[in-house]
């Protein structure tokens, strides 16, 4: 990177482009990566990088009328066109962080270090690549600040002159402690004057495009120019301020803000408290939330005290957004909100029936279930399971019983889950961690007595992570689930008001202690008159519907029903069958979409369509694909 030019960055920099904050030399910024392109700069280039030259990368806000442009997150050649010939930041990561809740993204915090042009666009993907030209020296930093000066003109002398004694003046009027504003003096004067615009834009309250056209400012005397009015500005809102306090001695305690952000080589400051004001707002906002979320005492505890912390927190520290994310899902819970159950024994054997055609043992043992916990509401009953081969109503069962007590719904896929912070989370410790499947679902229906369907129990894996069938134990134990601890949560949660429900195909492979808390309820495979009587009252009225067919257009006889069951399927469910007269249906909503008439006559209304044993040859194709 040395030659006797100076510093040098590399020549080909990869481009960190988003529309969020403006970075210039000298400053330190926090960025927030989430769009796939900036995703694959960080995960490919930071991460995979091991030289300090990999951690160099370019950064350009683009400019306004870039944003609104659709191409700006997608393929982005016009809006390039608009950022080449512009100027850009070198900086150098510092920090990268990385989070998959509430979606993946990483937190970089990027120095910045000097300007450069792009000269021209090397690839797009995975990431913007481009061939750069430095615009600023690098050693400038290192430059003691009056031999800087010396090679100055007389103009620029007198600029920089000017502009230092404004940020002194502006360093005098803050309200600060002596020794923060002696430590900011000491700052300034140790500063060479050329960086002085670009690191006092940095940390004045100046709007974006304002710290933009100072970026676009190459020649130092243009850059003075342009930077010292935003400093005027600073002086004279402060002097209005200092004036309205001497009239209304009553504002004296507004005090100015310091934002200990980190800015390089200085830290960073706002110079009204507007900023300050707004966090307060949010910061009051939340803690009316976490007040009016009915917690119990010990979660109400942890929450203030996070809150107390993140008072004292500065938002571009990491830890911020950890813990703003933490009280959101705290005050998210459904900590005391629940439905209630509307029971009537009579509707729901008239709704089990009219969902579910056959399965009358477990039916009638669901029945017993929902009639004993009507009369017995604190139930600490066992958990029912449905072991059966695939496709023979068992999760759809399930949701029958939410909808006959009027409960919320949410079905937990375990098939293949083979870590126990899977269910029980992450402690918060990790980086990326998130609640468990049972909080996350709490937080999707937003009631604390929902029906859970515990999907594939039997397809449960084991690994290094632990063994998730030792956690779904406490999950299930009606002695021990009131006082459920997830690890990201880390206070108790009261699951003993959620009906659990497990589903598998065989028990042979659940976990004996897992069985050994749950009743199983055998669902077996349907005979031939049983499939056809369900393709009949269930599967084809459904599928009709979803393929925005009517009876009156599409009609299977029975006998073609009995035909498609023994050539084209071959299970115990009906899966298969649905599968096949979904197919069906697609190849008559073409029939319809495209006019099916009396050959010829067109005034006549659309035909019904008859699948007919003969008519089911020419659709063979179709269902048996
Ligand atoms: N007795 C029945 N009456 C009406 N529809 C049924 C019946 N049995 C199954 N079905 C229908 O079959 C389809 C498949 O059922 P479901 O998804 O509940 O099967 P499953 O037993 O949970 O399968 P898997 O073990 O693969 O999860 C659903 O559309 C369901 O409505």
């Amino acid at each position: 990177m040395t030659s006797d030019g100076g510093i040098k960055i590399p020549s080909r920099l990869p481009l960190l482009l988003s529309h969020e904050g403006v970075l210039l030399p000298g400053s330190t910024v926090r960025f927030s990566v989430d769009s796939p392109r900036n995703m694959q700069l960080v995960s490919q280039r930071l991460l995979r990088g091991t030289s300090l030259k990999s951690t160099i990368i370019g950064r350009r806000t683009p400019p306004p009328s870039c944003l609104c442009s659709p191409t700006f997150s997608g393929s982005l050649s016009p809006f390039f066109h608009l950022c080449v010939c512009r100027i850009g930041t070198a900086g150098i990561a510092v920090q990268v962080v990385g989070s998959n809740w509430p979606k993946p993204h990483y937190s970089l915090l990027i120095t910045g270090l000097c300007r450069f042009r792009v000269s021209s666009l090397l690839k797009e993907r995975p990431f913007v690549l481009a061939e750069v030209e430095q615009l600023d020296k690098l050693d400038q930093y290192t430059t003691p600040a009056t031999e800087g000066a010396a090679a100055e003109d007389e103009e620029l002398g007198e600029l920089s002159k000017k502009f230092y004694q404004a940020a002194v003046q502006l360093l005098g009027m803050l309200d600060m402690s002596v020794p923060v504003v002696a430590k900011f003096r000491r700052l300034l004067d140790s500063l060479p004057r050329e960086t002085l615009p670009d690191v006092v834009a940095s940390m004045i309250r100046t709007s974006n495009k304002e710290k933009l056209q100072v970026l676009d400012a190459v020649s130092l005397e243009e850059r003075f120019k342009k930077a010292l009015p935003m400093l005027t500005k600073q002086i004279e809102g402060l002097k209005l301020l200092q004036k309205t306090r001497k009239m209304n001695p009553d504002n004296e305690k507004r005090v100015l803000s310091v934002r200990k952000g980190g800015v390089f080589p200085g830290r960073q400051f706002n110079l009204d408290g507007e900023d300050e004001e707004e966090d307060g707002d949010d910061a009051v906002a939340l803690e009316k939330k976490v007040h009016g979320a009915n917690m119990p005492d010990a979660a109400l505890r942890v929450c203030l005290k996070e809150l107390k912390r993140l008072k004292k927190m500065p938002q571009s520290m990491p830890e911020y957004a950890l813990t703003r994310n933490y009280l959101d899902l705290m005050v998210e819970l459904p900590w005391s909100k629940s439905t209630k159950d509307c029971l009537d024994i009579r509707a729901a054997r008239t709704l089990l029936d009219n969902d579910h055609y056959a399965m009358d043992k477990l039916k009638r043992r669901v029945l017993e279930y929902l009639a004993v916990r009507q009369l017995k509401t604190s139930l600490k009953g066992p958990i029912l399971c449905f072991v059966g081969p695939p496709g023979v109503g068992k999760t759809s069962v399930g949701r029958s019983i939410a909808r006959t007590l009027g409960r919320e719904f949410h079905r937990i896929a375990l098939g293949g889950v083979c870590d126990q912070s899977d269910i029980r989370g992450h402690r918060r410790t990790y980086v990326g961690s998130m609640p468990g499947r049972i909080i996350n679902g709490l937080k999707t229906v937003g009631v604390n007595n929902p029906v859970f369907l515990l999907d594939e129990v039997d397809k449960l894996g084991k690994s290094l992570q632990g063994d998730p069938a030792a956690a779904l134990l406490e999950v299930l134990d009606p002695e021990q689930n009131h006082s459920f601890t997830d690890h990201y949560l880390n206070v108790a949660f009261d699951l003993s008001q959620v009906l659990f429900i497990a589903t598998a195909n065989t028990t042979a492979t659940i976990p004996p202690a897992l069985l050994d808390r749950m009743e199983v309820l055998q669902v077996p495979g349907y005979t031939q008159e049983e499939r056809v009587e369900i393709a009949h009252r269930h599967l084809i009225p459904n599928q009709l519907e979803q393929h925005g067919l009517t009876p009156q257009q599409l009609h299977i006889p029975q006998e073609t029903t009995q035909d498609i069951i023994s050539r084209y399927t071959r299970e115990a469910g009906v899966r298969s069958l649905e599968r096949k007269i979904g197919a069906i249906c697609r190849a008559v909503a073409v029939k319809v979409a495209e006019g099916h008439r009396c050959e010829g006559i067109k005034s006549l209304p659309l035909m019904q369509m008859i699948v007919t044993a003969i008519k089911l040859c020419s659709y063979c194709a179709t269902i048996s694909g």
